[in-house]
């Protein structure tokens, strides 16, 4: 099965890689009027700063006050804002789309996919900044991969996994560490994924952090400070004592357990998209038509009346029906409200920061790790690495080993200046995969937390004790604002999928609200 189906995704990313090329040496797509640069021509940047010059950021929130006056909402225009052109917002404006309504997508970046960013070595290496991963279970992401003719390829996993554990590495981690994770996958099974704060022990677990509990519950320091950086680092890209043992098992549950979320082959990691998720959000965007996205519109202001939205954009004013705004909660706090906000749900946008991850792409001339039966991934519990995987494609003879850092030395590594910083990653990566680990050929990142239209990654979490308080306003309309964005999923938050099935839904929560008001709509 793996020879043809790696054969074809080989033709496939040919394909993809002759369509993109331009003869300027730059490769663009161009796509109903969405003109989006994926790749940096004439050799690549080292640093995160030098990447950043290819993004156009917005000015910020802010803006002069307004007042929305009596206007309707003019049926020959549009019917619904949508906030963000992440998969979130994409999938809700595909779904208000398809039921006839008239929608504008009003974006902050001078590009689609949101946290999805793909860039491209020289040689046609695909390096994915952002989101890479799609596995099992994640039935809507596949599902529009298969609608737009896109492609999968498998995850590079050529040989044996390592852990780095205590400073010693070993083949794996201690069957402890396993069944220390299985009693929190056993919390998560009692959870309802939409109300996980009506469990009976939901009080408990969410007033407890994940390192009190770890603390106590592992046999020893290293197993627990190793579960700490794999589950609270690797899943939520924080430390467990930023988050509580229910926003843990949430998470947990809401991505089918750790194991499912943790595994590549038959796990989250088991697939990559040829040409990225980036190619996705470019489809999804081309797939609602000319015209529909607004590039390079940051919203700042969303007023509401009885009668319509009023959204400002710097110096420009939509109206409609209703908004969906599909940014993450920690991004929707920073726009203004008329009328302000209930307490509740402005409460939760200041208790649900992002999370903090250092994604760095160290390349290679070849995998030399193959040769020595090492597959590139590897577990730390200790230094500033905390993962690393072979995130090599199939048609390219680069080697490509990704860090991941997370909360405090993500913070760490984010405050040296980018030598020092290379220099600090591939000085632990030697300590996995050999002194070969420093001959890197250039080191690339990018820093999410710096980007003001994300502002941390992977997603955002609650503090400890939050959802018992302001879980409920997670989802709930705000007269006529609905949110979507993948921290409002149920099944995958934190994941693109997740990300569809909460567009999804808020476009559902408006399509009812017009049948209501409007009830020959189509
Ligand atoms: C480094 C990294 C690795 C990841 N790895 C994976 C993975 O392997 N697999 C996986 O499934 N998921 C992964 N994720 C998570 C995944 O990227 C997100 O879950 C998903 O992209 C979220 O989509 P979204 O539409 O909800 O939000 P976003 O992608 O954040 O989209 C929100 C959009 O709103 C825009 N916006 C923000 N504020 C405003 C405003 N005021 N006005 C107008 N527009 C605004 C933003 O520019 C953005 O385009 C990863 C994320 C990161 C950062």
């Amino acid at each position: 099965m793996a020879g043809p189906r790696r054969d074809t995704t080989r033709r496939a990313l040919r394909a993809q890689h002759s369509r993109r090329r331009r003869p300027d040496g730059g490769d663009a797509v161009e796509q109903h009027g969405l003109s989006h640069r994926t790749t940096i021509g004439g050799g690549w940047p080292e640093t995160n700063a030098d990447l950043h010059r290819t993004e156009r950021h917005g000015s910020g929130v802010g803006g002069e006050d307004f007042d929305f006056g009596p206007e309707r909402v003019d049926r020959g225009m549009t019917d619904v804002l949508v906030v963000g052109a992440g998969f979130s917002g994409l999938a809700a404006a595909l779904r208000l789309i398809r039921a006839g309504v008239q929608v504008r997508v009003l974006e902050a970046r001078d590009r689609v996919g949101g946290r999805a960013l793909t860039r491209w070595l020289d040689d046609g290496t695909q390096l994915d900044l952002g989101a890479q991963w799609i596995g099992p279970g994640q039935d809507r992401v596949y599902a529009l991969v298969r609608r737009y003719a896109l492609e999968t390829f498998p995850s590079a996993s050529v040989g044996a996994p390592a852990v780095l554990w205590d400073g010693a590495r070993r083949d794996a981690a201690p069957d402890v560490a396993s069944r220390v994770v299985d009693l929190l996958d056993g919390y998560a099974e009692r959870l309802d994924p939409a109300a996980p704060w009506t469990a009976p022990e939901a009080a408990r677990w969410d007033a407890t952090t994940l390192g009190d509990w770890l603390a106590g519950t592992a046999p020893d320091p290293v197993t627990a400070r190793y579960l700490d950086r794999l589950l609270a680092g690797g899943l939520l890209a924080t430390s467990a004592s930023q988050v509580s043992v229910l926003q843990m098992a949430c998470y947990l549950r809401s991505g089918g357990g750790a194991r499912s979320l943790l595994g590549m082959v038959g796990g989250a990691q088991q697939d990559r998209i040829v040409g990225g998720p980036a190619a996705l959000a470019e489809a999804m965007a081309a797939g609602l038509g000319p015209g529909v996205v607004r590039l390079s519109t940051p919203v700042d202001t969303i007023g509401q009346d009885d009668g319509s939205v009023v959204v400002r954009a710097e110096a420009e004013r939509f109206e409609a029906a209703a908004v969906v705004v599909a940014v993450p909660p920690a991004l929707a706090g920073r726009i203004r409200y008329a009328p302000a906000l209930p307490a509740l749900r402005d409460g939760l946008t200041q208790r649900m920061p992002m999370g903090s991850a250092l994604k760095t792409h160290a390349i290679y001339p070849a995998p030399f790790w193959r040769a020595d039966g090492w597959s590139g991934v590897a577990t730390c519990s200790d230094g500033p690495i905390t993962e690393t995987v072979d995130n090599g494609t199939p048609t390219s003879a680069r080697g490509v080993l990704t860090l991941f850092s997370y909360g405090p030395a993500a913070n760490a590594l984010r405050g040296m200046a980018p030598p020092a910083r290379t220099a600090t990653l591939l000085d632990a990566l030697a300590a996995i995969a050999g002194p070969a680990a420093r001959q890197v050929e250039m080191v690339v990142d990018h820093d999410w937390s710096a980007d003001p239209w994300t502002r941390g990654c992977f997603g955002g979490a609650l503090t400890p004790g939050a959802w018992q308080e302001y879980g409920p306003s997670l989802r709930a309309p705000v007269g006529r604002i609905h949110w979507a964005g993948t921290e409002t999923a149920t099944h995958w938050t934190g994941y693109l999928d997740g990300a569809v099935e909460a567009g999804e839904r808020a476009a559902a929560e408006v399509l009812s609200r017009l049948s209501v008001t409007s009830p020959g709509y189509r």
